[in-house]
């Protein structure tokens, strides 16, 4: 892990030590009067419970020098008052640990969903929906787990363990000093464990990752699995996941499993070690009886908060590993959305210069310039990937040029927040959504403020007749099994909400292209509606696309090679002349 954090292939990034340093002060400042208190509270817990062995010490002192029965009853009434204020010092003090760690966890959920919501959209194609996922519901709750048990108590038991230790030597230096010597067993191998279980529980939080992607990948492909006869590979990809999550899991059971029995017998070794200087002491006369016992309780105390800080220790290592892949999110470029970016100034799209690459690949557009009329229908036509896709999508604000600008009215399409550049340039693809809700939710996203009667209107304009038919109307919930939509009508309700969004500019990724005839049929009709009196940008699969627009443009690998009109070039005899004729010949187009 990096200081400042990593990423993997086009995964999201995973923060590192010092991101997430800075990260937990961040989050203690904003509640610095709540984590404040619990360690006040903690302290004076601990406190109340080191008079335990002191009086339990005098009480033998004193009965050795001929005290009464009166005397231990007062020494023994204290004892109890001290272990009252105990127990209810300790008890308020988780409470509000309980409090900061409850607000603390909802602050980290709520920045992760802030944070994946800023990034731009092809970095959570690339990160995957099982990465996101998985940190979103397993990392958080494991910071959860973290915040509300393991880390208040190891913060308590930290607390009681300095105590334990400065009163065992101000109780006598010399004995105090031969028991912290005995401790060094258990830190050499908590050490020795810290330093291979962070590695060990991100590669395992990883492992896990990874299973969810290969698993959320082939149930949402099952039907592609099945046609292609995949099933096998899918199989087998899948058992490579899991044997990585059995390795890296086996990996941390066995490192759990070298601690504990090195720890459990370093407990004995301090109390040794203070009896065994004690008697000497004791023969000298140096120390009395009493401070050898109490020395060798406190000592004994000292494995209650050690145990507790070792058997959390796992969990803080790999809910620091979960906190690291929830905080990775923050380090992904964000899109750079600005609620106060300029207005564009008209409705002409702009592309300029434009190279691009994904991740570190290399460039996949080579300097790339085009000026779109407002109003005019271009086609854009090319080989199989010339870079068709990914000019779409920069156009369409989806991905950000590596260098060089695509503008719209001269402000960055990239830099519109959403709710302005959906009025402005939309992206119409044959991958089409349904959102889990009623008709109405599916709708609303495109116009949060449109009326019923604007969303009914809009459905009629794309000829989603189909409407009528649902028993509650905008109500009804597609997503359940009775009200299932077809391909098509999941596409109308899409282009539904492109009427009701009303973007000058659509880009269209050949929407139709794939569907079959009789759903490519219905959709046509319906895009004929939506298109009517905008811009088009066409990414056409099919030369007739071209031929019945404006101008076409013609891409071959990342690079505009020819833009005018069919009849333009069709005349100039180049590329698109030869993909014509070899297509009107019946040669087909890719
Ligand atoms: N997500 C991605 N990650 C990495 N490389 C990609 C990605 N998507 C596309 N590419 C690469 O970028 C180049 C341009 O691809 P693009 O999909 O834009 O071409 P295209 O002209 O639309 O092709 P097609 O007609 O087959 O859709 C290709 O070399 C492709 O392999």
């Amino acid at each position: 892990m990096t200081d400042g954090g990593s990423a993997a292939g086009g995964g999201l990034p995973v923060a590192g030590s010092s991101w997430l340093r800075r990260a937990a002060f961040r989050l203690v400042r904003l509640d610095w009067r709540a984590f404040t208190a619990m360690l006040v509270l903690n302290a004076l817990a601990s406190a109340a419970g080191l008079a335990g062995p002191w009086l339990l010490g005098r009480i033998i002192d004193d009965v050795r020098d001929g005290a009464g029965v009166a005397t231990v009853d007062r020494l023994a009434l204290a004892l109890l008052g001290f272990a009252l204020a105990q127990f209810v010092l300790t008890r308020h003090a988780a409470r509000v640990g309980h409090r900061f760690g409850e607000r603390t966890l909802a602050r980290i959920r709520e920045e992760y969903t802030d944070r994946v919501l800023a990034l731009p959209v092809g970095v959570v194609e690339r990160a995957g929906a099982g990465d996101l996922t998985m940190r979103g519901t397993a990392d958080v709750a494991a910071v959860g787990a973290m915040l509300r048990g393991a880390g208040p108590d190891v913060l308590i038991a930290v607390v009681q363990a300095a105590f334990v230790v400065g009163a065992v030597v101000t109780l006598d230096p010399l004995l105090g000093g031969c028991g912290v010597l005995g401790l060094a067993g258990i830190w050499f191998a908590a050490r020795w464990y810290l330093r291979r279980a962070v590695p060990a529980y991100l590669a395992e939080g990883a492992a896990n990752s990874q299973l969810a992607e290969q698993l959320a990948a082939t149930s949402a492909g099952a039907r592609t699995v099945e046609a292609l006869g995949l099933g096998p590979r899918r199989l087998e990809t899948c058992q490579e996941a899991i044997d990585r999550c059995r390795e890296t899991r086996t990996r941390t059971l066995s490192l759990r499993s070298v601690l504990f029995p090195i720890v459990d017998v370093s407990y004995a070794i301090p109390v040794v070690a203070v009896l065994l200087a004690g008697g000497v002491l004791l023969g000298q006369g140096s120390v009395s009886l009493g401070t050898v016992v109490a020395a060798a309780l406190y000592l004994r105390q000292l494995s209650q908060p050690l145990d507790v800080i070792l058997l959390n220790l796992e969990l803080l290592q790999s809910s620091a590993a979960s906190f690291a892949r929830v905080e990775g999110a923050g380090l992904a470029p964000r899109a750079d959305r600005d609620a106060s970016a300029p207005e564009p100034a008209d409705d002409r799209l702009e592309v300029s210069g434009v190279r691009y690459a994904y991740d570190d690949g290399p460039d996949v557009l080579h300097g790339v310039d085009l000026t779109v009329r407002p109003g005019e229908r271009l086609a854009v036509v090319g080989p199989s990937g010339a870079g068709k896709t990914t000019l779409g999508r920069l156009l369409a604000g989806m991905d950000v040029p590596r260098s060089g600008s695509v503008t719209v009215g001269r402000v960055p399409v990239a830099g519109l927040d959403p709710a302005r550049l959906r009025e402005r340039v939309m992206l119409v693809t044959q991958e089409h959504h349904m959102f889990l809700g009623t008709v109405r939710d599916n709708l609303r996203i495109a116009a949060p403020e449109a009326t019923d009667d604007e969303f009914r209107a809009a459905l009629a304009a794309v000829g989603a007749d189909w409407m009528d038919e649902l028993p509650d109307g905008l109500d009804t919930e597609p997503g359940q099994e009775s009200e299932r939509l077809d391909g098509a009508q999941v596409q109308q309700l899409a282009l539904a909400r492109v009427v009701l969004a009303d973007p000058h500019t659509l880009i269209l990724d050949e929407a139709t292209a794939m569907l079959d005839p009789r759903t490519a049929r219905r959709t046509e009709r319906a895009l004929a509606a939506v298109l009517a009196g905008r811009t088009v940008i066409a990414i056409a699969h099919r030369l007739q696309t071209a031929h019945d627009a404006d101008r076409v443009a013609v891409l071959q690998d990342g690079r505009l090679t020819e833009l005018g009109t069919h009849d333009e070039l069709v005349a100039a005899g180049g590329t698109y002349a030869a993909l014509w004729h070899s297509w009107h010949g019946g040669g087909g187009y890719a």
